[in-house]
């Protein structure tokens, strides 16, 4: 039976994007199991002129198609929204804020609690947090959170002085940093898969671990978002927060206990493990790229350069792939090779850990085998290992343990977002980053950046395929070769 919250919802950004794609659909989510209820309101806030009414619209056009909604439960999950028109840089609109914000705390008895979402540009982070505090909305009865889309920074100096300015009137545990990767399924299934089976427990170290490999391959191009792109990256967007996080949660140690406190203490131990390259070390060991044009099953597909917002000559990685290493006794030496980029021949997103062959015995010399997690498009597992081929043979064959969630269970469990909203209101911290991870994954990724930075070239994929060929001699000069390599096109993905 699912808690019920009692909380007033400040959304800044709430004509957004991400609010009516993701956090609109994920709150009425948690309407329909019970963790918004009764005891909510929703203050959306941005410039533009609405009403309550246009508002509620809005809001109910963002979540009428879930699966199963009825006009009922829309109707009674939009009337708990409220519409402020706003400029968050004017101080003096947060004393009408204020004021809206008490009035639906005694209306809604919500008990002073209070949850503040910056689903805006990172550049007004600052700015709100500073007002939220000198315009006294803060409440001293009820609970005050800090929910933060990404990205949080655009290297450690920026992302320090964010910090810093928001540590000002928040404390850390009253700061959840959103990284939607921690909200997937099969990110918090790593824990179980790590820890409740012997089986790999055992094993999850250097000297049963030959590789780990993480890719993260998107089909769909840079789309509207080229404003935000042209400045971050793969390098960026997706390398210094999701393959971070994945890197920390497949090398940490065991945490003594399932709390927030626990997981993020070994967490930070292995952010912190996470061996730092010179720019030499990053040129050697990271690749990146930027699609071209290319024409896929009769249909040309945009270069990069060619999209809307991007300049001609822009040098901004689409693809990324390296080799990375952790300083901890147990993961000392094991290469983890990652990669992600837009554009590649296929959505998908897994994690493939390959153990070493046994050297000696009856079958010195076997194939290695391996477990892959498959995170998206399906959710699951598949395990090779070394079988016996049928017959009177002693020779061995692949053979392929598989698991895959039910599509229908997966695609009715909580989607990302509707999790890290409901860990938010519930105030467990367990699934967000903590500054002293993003402040490490920062100086990882600026090594690789400044190892770049004196690389005028940028070689280019095309659309539908995986990546430059540098992303594969990559591993070829260790004597490895990616997991993955998908033959058939589905741009549709
Ligand atoms: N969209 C996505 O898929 C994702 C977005 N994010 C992050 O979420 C955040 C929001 O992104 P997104 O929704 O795409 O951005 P949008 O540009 O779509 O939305 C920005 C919002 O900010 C409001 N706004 C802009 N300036 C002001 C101002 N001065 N005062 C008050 N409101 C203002 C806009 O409304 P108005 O113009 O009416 O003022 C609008 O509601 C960003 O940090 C982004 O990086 C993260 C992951 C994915
Ligand atoms: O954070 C981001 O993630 C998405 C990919 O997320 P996924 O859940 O579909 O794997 C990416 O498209 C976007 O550029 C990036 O900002």
């Amino acid at each position: 039976m699912t808690e019920e919250t009692h909380a007033v919802i400040i959304l800044f950004g709430g004509s957004g994007d991400l609010a009516r794609r993701k956090l609109y659909p994920a709150m009425f989510g948690l309407f329909r199991r019970g963790q918004l209820c009764q005891h909510f309101a929703v203050i959306g806030t941005a410039r533009r002129p609405w009403s309550d009414a246009y508002y509620r619209e809005i809001v109910s056009a963002a979540v009428e198609d879930e699966p199963g909604a009825t006009a009922g439960q829309v109707a009674a999950f939009a009337s708990h929204f409220y519409y402020q028109s706003h400029d968050v840089t004017d101080a003096a609109h947060y004393t009408t804020l204020k004021d809206l914000a008490a009035k639906l705390d005694d209306q809604y008895a919500v008990g002073g609690n209070r949850l503040y979402y910056m689903a805006m540009a990172p550049s007004f982070f600052a700015t709100i947090a500073t007002h939220l505090k000198s315009e006294a909305l803060l409440t001293s009865t009820g609970f005050n959170r800090l929910v933060i889309e990404k990205p949080f920074g655009h290297d450690y100096a920026s992302a320090k002085e964010l910090n810093d300015s928001i540590t000002a009137t928040f404390d850390e545990h009253q700061i959840y940093r959103i990284d939607h990767y921690l909200g997937k399924e099969m990110v918090q299934a790593i824990l179980a898969l790590r820890f409740a089976n012997p089986l790999f427990k055992a094993v999850w170290n250097k000297d049963y671990i030959q590789d780990i490999q993480i890719t993260l391959a998107e089909a769909v191009g840079v789309e509207e978002r080229a404003g935000y792109y042209e400045g971050a990256g793969a390098l960026r967007d997706m390398v210094q927060n999701h393959i971070m996080q994945l890197v920390a949660y497949l090398t940490m140690a065991e945490p003594a206990a399932k709390t927030a406190a626990a997981i993020h203490e070994v967490k930070s131990a292995a952010f912190e493990a996470l061996h730092v390259y010179t720019p030499a070390e990053a040129a050697a060991n990271f690749v990146r790229g930027q699609y071209a044009a290319a024409t896929i099953n009769g249909t040309r597909i945009n270069g990069y350069r060619e999209e809307t917002g991007v300049a001609a000559d822009s040098l901004t990685d689409t693809f990324v792939a390296g080799k990375l290493g952790v300083d901890s006794p147990s993961f000392a030496g094991v290469p983890i090779y990652v990669r992600t980029g837009k554009r590649l021949r296929r959505k998908s997103t897994q994690v493939t850990v390959t153990f070493k062959p046994t050297t000696s015995g009856l079958f010195a010399g076997a194939a290695p085998t391996n477990l892959t997690l498959y995170l998206e498009p399906h959710q699951g597992y598949s395990l090779f290992i070394n079988g016996k081929q049928l017959g009177t043979t002693t020779a061995l064959m692949p053979e392929e343990l598989k698991y895959r969630h039910d599509p229908h269970a997966a695609a009715n469990a909580p989607e990302a977002y509707e999790r890290l909203i409901g860990s938010a209101l519930a105030g467990d911290e367990t699934d967000f980053t903590r500054w002293q991870e993003v402040a490490a994954a920062w100086h990882f990724v600026d090594a690789i950046a400044a190892g770049w930075a004196d690389d005028p070239t940028m070689p280019t994929y095309p659309a539908g395929s995986m990546g430059p060929s540098e992303a594969f001699e990559l591993l070829a000069k260790d004597g490895h070769q990616w997991f993955w390599q998908p033959t058939h096109i589905r741009l549709a993905d």
